[in-house]
């Protein structure tokens, strides 16, 4: 699904009531209706009073018309309506609707007492939406503050959290929300994850627009950002169909370099996750004292034996595999620089590099150049500043991403709560799948075994890196709702690869 940036949603609205001959009020209160249909199956009458409070805008405008709904609907409905500029025309049509009818309607203006919430109170704010054109300031960013800190009440934002810039970096006070409810499109902001604070939980309100085609001309022009979220239903559309005559031949066989002394468990892990993912054979390089731990952990994988006994010094004959992943694991000693490099020299193919392979290579900045086109580098955060030097937030970090992608025909991954996949083509997915119980050691290396059995399958690399990271967050979800986030390792990760393919085969049938 596509993610729009704030002149590109405003112009969508335009498009919509344009082609549908609607009024923009008629527009809203459609948003309006598909908003409330969200939030009612998620918040009973009984589940708590609900404050509104309701800018000036257009965001404001979906408050005032929220509450008129919510109050039809039997909820016990308070409206604070803030009074900060001049009201846009469907603001005051909501306005002057909402104030006709029987419930606590409050003006407030700059300077009056803070309403103080009573607990167990469902906040809803409606008082800036995408129309944020400065960061909030004086009365009303000690407003948003005081309400941050306000215990036991529940923080609902509308469409986005006030103060929370649709397309760029915050700088000023926003409203930190337990639940948004996102309109028609995610904004982009809503995935960097310093805002996951801001945003909470995040739930998309789908209601009929025009297509997305038609707004795609809209700036900001060469803006460099994640344009595409991933949703289950595209990604069911990826997975390949088996054939009855396939076998353990046609699903690749991977070579998987990884693992050194005291760091076995990473090839263990990734080489468990290459098969599970789907490919028909694997095998590992490894130091001689891993062999006996690979081999017994792990017997449905074969191995070859390195000449040193702790380290990769230099791995054989690479013809025969499909594809190969590299990195788990392996240690940052210079003899296994030189067997990167090596291997980087002789294979043509894609390959997924990760962890010590990529610090290898941001100590040895040459062997970036050897790295062949259309592989997958996987760095979480800290390996990406590693590789491509600061930066000040997720939006610096994303163009980097993004232009490092296309320049160097690379598929590269920045793995967070969001994770984002930068394509040579320019298009830069964000993940929507996982949880914080995947903060766990070896994660990782269960991504880069899911990514290196795809490829070996024969995916695309842009089709194995989104398909291989919604998967493994999926397996990751499905674990946590088994086993609670807190308990989960990496092989459960791995464990439930199986369920999350499932999942995507009953979403495409
Ligand atoms: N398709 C959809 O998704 C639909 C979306 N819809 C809704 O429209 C919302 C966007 O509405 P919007 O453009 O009117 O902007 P919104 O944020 O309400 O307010 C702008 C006002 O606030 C002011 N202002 C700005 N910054 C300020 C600051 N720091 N401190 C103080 N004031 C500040 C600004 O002033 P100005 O910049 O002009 O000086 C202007 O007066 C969107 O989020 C969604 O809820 C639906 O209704 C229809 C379908
Ligand atoms: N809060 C979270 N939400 C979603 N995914 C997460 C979260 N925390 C971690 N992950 C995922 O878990 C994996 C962790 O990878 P990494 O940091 O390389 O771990 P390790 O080096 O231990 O293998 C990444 O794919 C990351 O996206
Ligand atoms: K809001």
């Amino acid at each position: 699904m596509q993610i729009l940036s704030g002149q590109q949603l405003r112009a969508l609205d335009e498009m919509t009531v344009h082609e549908e001959g609607i009024t923009s009020l008629e527009l809203m209160e459609r948003a309006v209706t598909a908003f409330t249909g969200s939030f009612c199956k998620q918040f009973r009458p009984s589940s708590g009073p609900i404050l509104i409070v309701c800018g000036t805008g257009n965001n404001g405008g979906d408050g005032f018309a929220t509450a008129r709904q919510l109050h039809r609907a039997g909820y016990n409905t308070h409206v604070v309506a803030a009074e900060f500029g001049k009201r846009s025309p469907d603001n005051q049509a909501n306005f002057n609707a909402a104030k006709r009818l029987d419930f606590p309607f409050t003006l407030l203006r700059a300077g009056n007492p803070f309403p103080k919430p009573a607990p167990g109170v469902i906040l809803i704010d409606a008082l800036l939406g995408t129309g944020l054109s400065r960061p909030l300031e004086g009365y009303w960013a000690e407003l948003i503050e005081r309400w941050n800190e306000t215990e036991d009440i529940t923080r609902v934002a509308l469409d986005v959290p006030s103060g929370l810039p649709a397309d760029g970096p915050a700088t000023g006070a926003v409203f930190m929300a337990d639940h948004t409810f996102v309109l028609g499109y995610p904004k982009v902001a809503i995935f960097a994850p310093e805002n996951a604070v801001y945003v909470g939980e995040m739930s998309l309100v789908k209601f009929k627009l025009s297509s997305v085609r038609t707004v795609l001309h809209v700036g900001p022009e060469g803006d460099i950002r994640p344009n595409q979220m991933l949703t289950e239903g595209y990604v069911a559309t990826l997975v390949k169909k088996r054939g009855n005559s396939d076998h353990k031949g046609t699903f690749g066989h991977a070579l998987l370099v990884a693992g050194s002394f005291g760091k076995m468990g990473a090839a263990v892990i990734a080489a468990r996750a290459v098969l599970r993912a789907g490919a028909g054979l694997v095998t590992c390089h490894v130091p001689r004292s891993g062999y006996e731990i690979m081999q017994i952990s792990f017997p449905e994988a074969m191995c070859t034996v390195d000449a040193h006994w702790y380290q990769t010094t230099g791995v054989g004959d690479l013809s025969q595999y499909a594809t190969i992943g590299i990195g788990p694991g392996l240690g940052t000693e210079q003899l296994t620089a030189a067997a990167l490099r090596d291997v980087l020299t002789r294979y043509a193919k894609p390959l997924v590099i990760d962890a010590d392979a990529l610090n290898l290579i941001a100590q040895s900045p040459s062997l970036f150049a050897l790295i062949p086109k259309g592989s997958i580098l996987t760095p979480h955060p800290k390996e990406f500043e590693r590789l491509f030097g600061k930066t000040a937030d997720s939006f610096a970090r994303w163009r980097v991403q993004g232009e490092a992608a296309k320049r160097n025909e690379l598929v590269i991954l920045l793995k967070t709560n969001h994770t984002t996949i930068a394509t040579p083509t320019g298009k830069i997915y964000v993940n929507t799948t996982g949880n914080p119980g995947m903060g766990t050691a070896g994660t990782g290396d269960a991504l880069t075994g899911i990514l290196t059995g795809l490829l070996a399958q024969g995916y695309e690399p842009a089709t194995a890196a989104t398909l291989g990271v919604y998967l493994h967050g999926l397996a990751g979800d499905l674990a946590a709702e088994a086993l609670s986030q807190e308990f989960l390792l990496a092989e459960d990760v791995v464990n439930h690869v199986g369920a999350a393919y499932q999942e995507l085969a009953r979403v495409r049938n």
